[in-house]
């Protein structure tokens, strides 16, 4: 079986690739330089040339808050050229298994917590990543539809707010973890007594370690048909991957303040946006199939910042 992980260099996707090297399968990878994934004709002939026998999209324009802020035309535009023109050719190139990434702003700004896979559609959506989260719905509904008409098995898996080794650091456009824990390791190092939180500190967010999420993808995929519903009716168009417990900023930053060692104030920045209130994932279904997260986010912060001194450019 060769399977062809789609941006193999990203947090998630090396985190996949890890682990389907752990277990001797062979896979198939292109840089972003070697395979523009928006270029339509540049993607068809990647897949004639290898059709592999499984698709994993991990591909993806990927930021924080303040990224989907500010580059909305870039969020929805690179990401329904990726998930149109990987969908489409896989299916093309006779790919018959398929897993589609999304993630979990999806489900309205006001969806029931915690949020379950039947909130997808059913009210508006956060207005600072709307944009991301058109294209995340348009690739469920790409795979959904290639399902129902050819028959395929495509999957959708909804991440949470996902971090771990291998993440975005850039002070602006990472995501609350990754920059918060650069921000505090700096405070350290530099001697500085405050570190600034973005927003309230109020809303509340749900935190999975990329390895876990790569271990529930591999698990998602190696799911007969039967127990995932592909063959089900209605058919189960996707599913929520997290830890079903969640913490708020602030919460998040006495954390990290404790990871880093840092001991000054902690001060927040309202006029940044808060975004969604909370996004609690219900993953009740993914537990029902005998999959749970098994990384405590305090362990997980730990490893992170352990990745980020080896790694960074501020390693001591
Ligand atoms: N991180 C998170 O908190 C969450 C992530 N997700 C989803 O998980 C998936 C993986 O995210 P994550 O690993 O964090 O993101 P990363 O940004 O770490 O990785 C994305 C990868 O996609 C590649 N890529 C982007 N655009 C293109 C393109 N046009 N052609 C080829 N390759 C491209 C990037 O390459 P390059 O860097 O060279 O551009 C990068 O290697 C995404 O679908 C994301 O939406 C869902 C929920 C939460
Ligand atoms: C995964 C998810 O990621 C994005 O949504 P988000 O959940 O709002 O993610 P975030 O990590 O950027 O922020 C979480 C919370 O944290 C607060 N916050 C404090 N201080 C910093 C800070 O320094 N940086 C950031 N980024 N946020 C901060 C911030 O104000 C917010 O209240 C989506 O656009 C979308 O891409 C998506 O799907």
């Amino acid at each position: 079986m060769r399977v062809y992980v789609a941006g193999h260099r990203g947090m998630v996707g090396s985190a996949i690739l890890r682990r389907l090297a752990a277990d001797g399968v062979e896979t198939i990878t292109r840089s972003h330089a070697e395979l523009d994934l928006t270029d339509q004709s540049a993607v068809a002939s990647f897949m004639q040339a290898e059709r592999p026998d499984v698709v994993i999209l991990a591909a993806a324009k990927v930021g924080g808050i303040h990224a989907n802020n500010t580059y909305p035309a870039d969020f929805i535009y690179e990401n329904l050229m990726i998930e149109a023109n990987v969908i489409h050719q896989a299916f093309r190139a006779g790919v018959e298994r398929l897993l589609f990434l999304g993630s979990s702003c999806i489900y309205p700004r006001e969806a029931p917590q915690p949020m379950a896979e039947g909130a997808l559609l059913t009210g508006p959506l956060e207005p600072t990543n709307e944009p991301y989260a058109i294209a995340k719905i348009a690739g469920i509904k790409l795979c959904e539809s290639y399902n129902r008409q050819y028959g395929t098995d495509y999957r959708s898996v909804m991440p949470t707010n996902l971090y771990g080794p291998g993440d975005n650091f850039h002070p602006e456009n990472s995501h609350v973890i990754p920059a918060m824990l650069r921000r505090f390791h700096e405070a350290v190092r530099y001697g500085k007594d405050e570190v600034v939180v973005w927003g309230s500190g109020t809303p509340r967010r749900e935190f999975l370690h990329v390895d876990d999420m790569a271990e529930a993808s591999l698990f998602i995929m190696d799911l007969n048909a039967a127990t995932y519903g592909a063959n089900t009716q209605p058919m189960l168009s996707h599913i929520n991957v997290g830890t079903g417990e969640d913490v708020s900023i602030a919460e998040l930053a006495t954390l990290l303040a404790e990871v880093t060692g840092f001991r000054g104030r902690i001060v927040f920045d309202r006029t940044k946006p808060d975004g969604a209130p909370r996004k609690l994932m219900d993953v009740s279904r993914l537990a029902a199939m005998g999959c749970r997260a098994g990384i405590r986010l305090r362990d997980g912060l730990a490893d992170t910042y352990q990745w980020f001194l080896e790694t960074s450019e501020f390693r001591t």
